[in-house]
């Protein structure tokens, strides 16, 4: 059925998957990777014409696949005409060159692949400016093997030839273009902590979530503007804020690059500033894709990937987007698997009013710190505060108590009521 090649895909570039599975993969869960694969392809421009999964405890050092398989690769692509083979895990130096000597075709790991659409995708200047830094640094350790095959081209010159000449130039170059790329990032950095002044004291909301989950259709849902949306892997890379008003809380709704999984380091480095609005965020709303059969493994993938850009123990609300899709058996199965989830269609405009109001009650939860100065005769009040607070100082100033002091907002505005109808007004220093 793959061999199935429609009018459409001629121009497409013909590719091969490759991946393992061993102890800690199921051939199951090696499955879903490669069909995951097959859709990052698909996003690149290329059509998957085979896939091929092997049974292996550890990937050969020097070939990932072995010797033998290596062989049936090359076979394979020169019967079925393929010009590509893409594995699903990162390969080394020595295996790229390896793979390419024995296959004569183009070779891509997962991570380069991620980088290709990355770059494809980049629109604005920073988004441009992360992936290239990224791609630099990806490409810097694996220069060496250019230099083999120039060698080889050359005869074997020595380790002195003008390969090395040549790839020291390159290493330089690429050097002084990453520190350039480095300095407009952080340039374009200051601009947006500019930018983001001005809005520090509204509740800030951040959509995380696995690639496609629906983050994107879930903001134009609730904010009714028009943020980009696609059914392909990373139709965002950058983030939007809108402001968002619900029915007792105005808030700064914010979207952004989707996750996935094994997403390389570098790009997860050089895309922190655009995940600022995640680590600055009050609340996340975790979109996960109710309709996949890899939800739970989604979701260990974000929490995995938050941890690493450095945004946990954040207040999270788990959301199951797509539910017009599930059976109503799967709906009562995902409800008593996460009761504290919230089920929606950002497409069909179910769930919405719910899932606003989860927003509301978990802002209402939220605490934040104040300072009063209370005249002491007041006890109701200060009883309160000691009641319904931490109190972190407390210290006497004349007839008053000044009491610094941590409470949620939705006692917050219950002592605010009380302190109005005994009549004190007591200033927030
Ligand atoms: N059936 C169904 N499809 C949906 C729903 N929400 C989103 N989709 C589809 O899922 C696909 C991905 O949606 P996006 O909103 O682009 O997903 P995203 O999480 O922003 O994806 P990235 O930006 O790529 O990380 C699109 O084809 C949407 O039309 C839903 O509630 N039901
Ligand atoms: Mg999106």
């Amino acid at each position: 059925m793959l061999d199935d090649v429609k009018n459409s895909d001629i121009e497409r570039e013909r590719v091969a998957l490759v991946g393992l599975y061993g102890p800690d993969t199921t051939r199951f869960q090696a499955e879903e990777y490669l069909d995951e694969l097959e859709l990052l392809a698909d996003t690149a421009g290329g059509i998957t014409v085979e896939k091929i999964l092997q049974n292996k405890t550890h990937p050969d050092v020097s070939t990932y696949i072995g010797k033998g398989k290596l062989n049936e690769l090359k076979r394979i692509m020169g019967e079925k005409n393929i010009d590509t083979v893409i594995f699903d895990d990162d390969l080394t130096p020595t295996q790229l060159r390896n793979i390419e000597k024995g296959t004569d075709g183009k070779v891509l790991d997962r991570s380069s692949l991620i980088l290709d659409i990355f770059a494809g995708r980049a629109k604005t200047a920073a988004a441009k400016t992360q992936v290239e830094l990224a791609q630099l640094q990806y490409l810097l350790p694996r220069l060496t093997r250019y230099w083999t095959h120039l060698s080889r081209q050359k005869g074997g010159i020595g380790t002195k030839g003008p390969g090395e000449t040549q790839i020291e130039t390159d290493r330089r170059l690429i050097g002084k273009r990453i520190a350039t790329l480095k300095e407009k990032l952080e340039k374009l950095e200051k601009q947006r902590t500019t930018q983001r002044k001005g809005r520090e004291d509204m509740v800030r909301i951040s959509l995380v979530g696995y690639t496609n989950a629906g983050k994107s259709t879930l903001m134009n849902a609730l904010t009714e503007t028009g943020v980009f949306a696609e059914d392909r892997l990373f139709a965002t890379l950058d983030s939007t804020v809108r402001r968002h008003e619900m029915e007792n809380h105005s808030v700064l709704l914010s979207d952004t690059v989707g996750f996935i999984r094994k997403l390389p380091h570098n790009l997860v480095e050089s895309f922190k500033s655009t995940l600022d609005e995640v680590r600055e965020a009050d609340i996340l709303l975790h979109v996960v894709d109710a309709s996949s059969k890899m939800a739970p493994e989604y979701i260990e993938v974000v929490e995995e990937t938050l941890e690493e850009i450095e945004a946990t123990n954040k207040r999270t609300i788990l959301v199951f987007n797509k539910v017009d899709l599930l059976d109503p058996g799967k709906v009562s199965e995902l409800k008593r698997a996460y009761p504290n989830a919230v089920l929606v269609s950002a497409e069909q405009r179910i769930g919405l009013k719910e899932l606003e109001q989860s927003i509301e009650d978990m802002i209402e939860l939220e605490y934040s710190t104040h300072t009063m100065q209370i005249p002491v005769s007041k006890y109701k009040a200060v009883a309160f505060i000691h009641e319904n607070a931490n109190v972190e100082k407390e210290s006497y100033e004349g007839t008053d108590v000044e009491l610094t002091f941590s409470i949620a907002n939705k006692d917050f505005k219950q002592l605010s009521h009380l302190l109005d109808t005994i009549g004190v007004n007591s200033e927030v220093v």
